[in-house]
């Protein structure tokens, strides 16, 4: 028998968080403010699933089992009582998020691990209300398509077992401080107050800095993080770059210091070998040729899928 799980909120994110671990094949328990709600809310998550497998974006085998899978609960005691993981998305407020994981904590068996999926709340704050193993899951929406799901806390068990049951959802989990943004909303938030700036200071419309991006480094990122493309880049011409960028905008765009010391040691990247990444010499075609691959498939699939 399947593993029993319960999300608690079956909004945004929640739905698509229990249409992804129904789609897995765990029996999922839904539950939101009432009955009648998560009944609802349980029909359109079908619906949806339905129309994803229509769509051929998810497999046929596997969204025919959803219904039987996805259950509405008829409370939130009700959906956590035999779960051995729960996955809370109610409104990021702290009142309401306090509220809510104590329902669970007071519901759940002892042992059930208790994952929130708060964007930005401290999660020690959010504790106070669970005496149990608690971490926080934070996935990206849409759900069911995007791979990463963020893991912060510091139960070892709590974490391998949202590692074990999300592999098996097909989710790259990396595990990261429990702070203010986790990894990834800290540098997507950094990059879009930088594209703000230039749109309030009148340097571009928000098309021409979404066609920049799309079209430039945004084009590298499915397939290298920024400190692969620096090493790729070369990190002195990184560091000549950021000596320019300061003397126009200021401490934001100083050296950091990790880099200076790199290229002040001969460490240039790719090109002398090492970098932030530590590619090996001999392995420097290969990730070209993989570069340049990479970029030629990103080609035809963007030729393929247009845009809305
Ligand atoms: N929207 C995003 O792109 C996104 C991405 C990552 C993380 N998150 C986080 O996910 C969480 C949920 O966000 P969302 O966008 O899905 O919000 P949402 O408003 O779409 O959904 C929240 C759901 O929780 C329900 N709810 C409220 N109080 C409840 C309670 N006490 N018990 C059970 N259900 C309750 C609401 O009825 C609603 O259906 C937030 O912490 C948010 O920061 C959101």
């Amino acid at each position: 028998m399947t593993e029993q799980l319960a999300v608690v909120g079956g909004g945004y994110m929640g739905g698509g968080i229990a249409q992804t671990l129904a789609l897995a094949g765990f029996r999922v328990a839904l539950a939101d403010v009432d009955a009648r709600t998560t009944r609802d809310l349980r029909e359109k998550l079908i619906m949806g699933v339905q129309r994803y497998a229509e769509q051929g974006l998810v497999d046929r085998d596997a969204a025919r089992r959803v219904p039987e899978l996805l259950t509405a609960a008829g409370s939130v005691a009700e959906a956590v009582g035999e779960a051995v993981y729960v996955s809370e998305a109610v409104p990021e407020d702290l009142r309401i998020k306090r509220t809510a994981l104590a329902a669970i904590a007071t519901a759940a068996p002892e042992r059930t691990v208790i994952a929130t999926n708060t964007s930005s709340l401290p999660l020690d704050a959010l504790a106070e209300a669970v005496d149990r193993p608690f971490i926080a899951a934070h996935w990206f929406n849409p759900a069911p398509f995007l791979p990463l799901v963020e893991l912060a806390g510091d139960d070892e068990d709590a974490l391998a077992l949202a590692e074990r049951l999300l592999a098996r959802a097909g989710k790259i989990t990396v595990r990261v401080p429990a702070v203010p943004g986790f990894l990834a909303n800290r540098l997507q938030f950094a990059l879009f107050r930088e594209a703000a700036m230039i749109v309030e200071e009148g340097l571009a419309t928000p098309e021409q800095v979404d066609l920049v991006v799309s079209n430039s480094f945004g084009y590298r990122l499915p397939f290298f993080g920024p400190f692969q493309v620096a090493d790729i880049a070369g990190l002195d011409v990184y560091a000549a770059s950021y000596a320019t960028l300061v003397e126009r905008y200021g401490d934001r765009f100083s050296v950091p210091p990790s880099l200076a010391e790199r290229v002040a040691a001969g460490d240039l990247g790719l090109k002398t070998s090492g970098g932030y990444r530590q590619t090996p010499a001999d392995r420097r075609d290969a990730l070209q040729d993989y570069r340049d691959h990479a970029f030629t498939a990103l080609a035809a699939l963007r030729a393929k899928v247009s845009p809305a």
